[in-house]
């Protein structure tokens, strides 16, 4: 359904003598009708640069993405619009993407506004209210402003906006991680749910690999930019000694502190420096390699 590509995103440095960082690197991900795909990596390693690379909030450096075989990157103007709208986000604070000055009810109208061929007046207000009752919001609490509504609540009317068009894609980049447990636990039922209503795709971001093990067809593992390990069950069975790492280090299903603040050696696998098992070949970046349901990026992965 959707697919990247060689995805690859640097960021010019913003004054002199500070290194470009190169945030995503030649990643391919494809994602495919109703499911979800979750996403795991350590703080930086380029999760949320490509989410937004795939929703094209942001141009890639290098590489394409394709949606339902279209080429996006090649989209322009009312044909791209029309896209978008297929592809929606839910972020991690919910606050800083709804506008303070807006009631709840108005913003999750914004994109009937946006999409003028959608809904408006009184098939809109309906709409509104099938998408409150939808979430678990209360007609009342979408009369106030966000500043009146606690954080699930806040989250609840992000999600509200985000699958007002009725999207393909849902990408939703660590949604709960500032909320508190149970609501967290809510939150994560209610996307389901309404993702077996829509039939929608999850890219689901986390850091909490019991979760990403729990809601995910499958889990893609991110190190310093690049995607290490793919596929089913990667979190109970990893191959890859980064997914062998971080399942091993913790039980409370947080990552460990970064490792990135190595300097890679250039050409050479981006996990040089920190494997245990690096051999001389490891100097040349490996190719991602496929074997039954995973995808494993390291010359000492054999698929026999
Ligand atoms: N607009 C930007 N300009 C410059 N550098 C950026 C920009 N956005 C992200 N970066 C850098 O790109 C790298 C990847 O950042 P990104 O936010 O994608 O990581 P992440 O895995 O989502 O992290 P976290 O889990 O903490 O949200 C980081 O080094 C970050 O500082």
């Amino acid at each position: 359904m959707i697919e990247g590509r060689g995805l690859t995103k640097i960021f010019a440095p913003n004054s002199p003598g500070k290194n470009r960082i190169i945030a995503v690197d030649n990643v391919n991900i494809r994602i495919e009708a109703g499911e979800t795909l979750t996403l795991v990596g350590e703080s930086g390693c380029g999760k949320s640069t490509l989410s937004r690379l795939l929703l094209l909030l942001i141009p890639p450096t290098r590489g394409e993405i394709f949606f339902e075989g279209q080429a996006l990157t090649r989209l322009k103007g009312k044909e791209l619009r029309s896209v978008r709208k297929k592809l929606q986000i839910v972020p991690q604070q919910p606050e800083s993407s709804l506008d303070p000055r807006w009631t709840i009810a108005y913003s999750i109208c914004e994109p009937f506004r946006i999409h003028p061929d959608s809904l408006h007046g009184r098939q809109m207000y309906e709409e509104l209210k099938r998408l409150l009752r939808l979430v678990g919001l209360e007609p009342e609490q979408a009369a106030r402003y966000p500043h009146q509504l606690s954080g699930g609540e806040l989250q609840r009317a992000v999600i509200a906006r985000a699958i007002a068009l009725e999207p393909s894609l849902l990408i939703c980049d660590e949604p709960t991680s500032m909320l508190d447990v149970s609501t967290q636990a809510s939150i994560i039922h209610l996307l389901k749910a309404l993702q077996q209503d829509l039939g929608c795709a999850l890219l689901f971001i986390t850091h909490d690999q019991g979760l990403a093990h729990a809601i995910g067809d499958r889990t893609a593992v991110m190190f310093a930019g690049q995607i290490v390990e793919e596929g089913q069950g990667i979190l109970d069975r990893p191959y890859h000694p980064f997914t062998c790492r971080i399942t091993s280090v913790s039980d409370s299903g947080s990552l460990p502190p970064s490792e990135l603040q190595g300097t890679k050696i250039p050409g050479s696998c981006v996990y040089y420096q920190f494997c245990p098992e690096k051999t001389e070949k490891c100097l040349h970046s490996p190719e991602m390699v496929e074997y039954e349901d995973r995808r494993v990026r390291c010359h000492n992965f054999s698929p026999t």
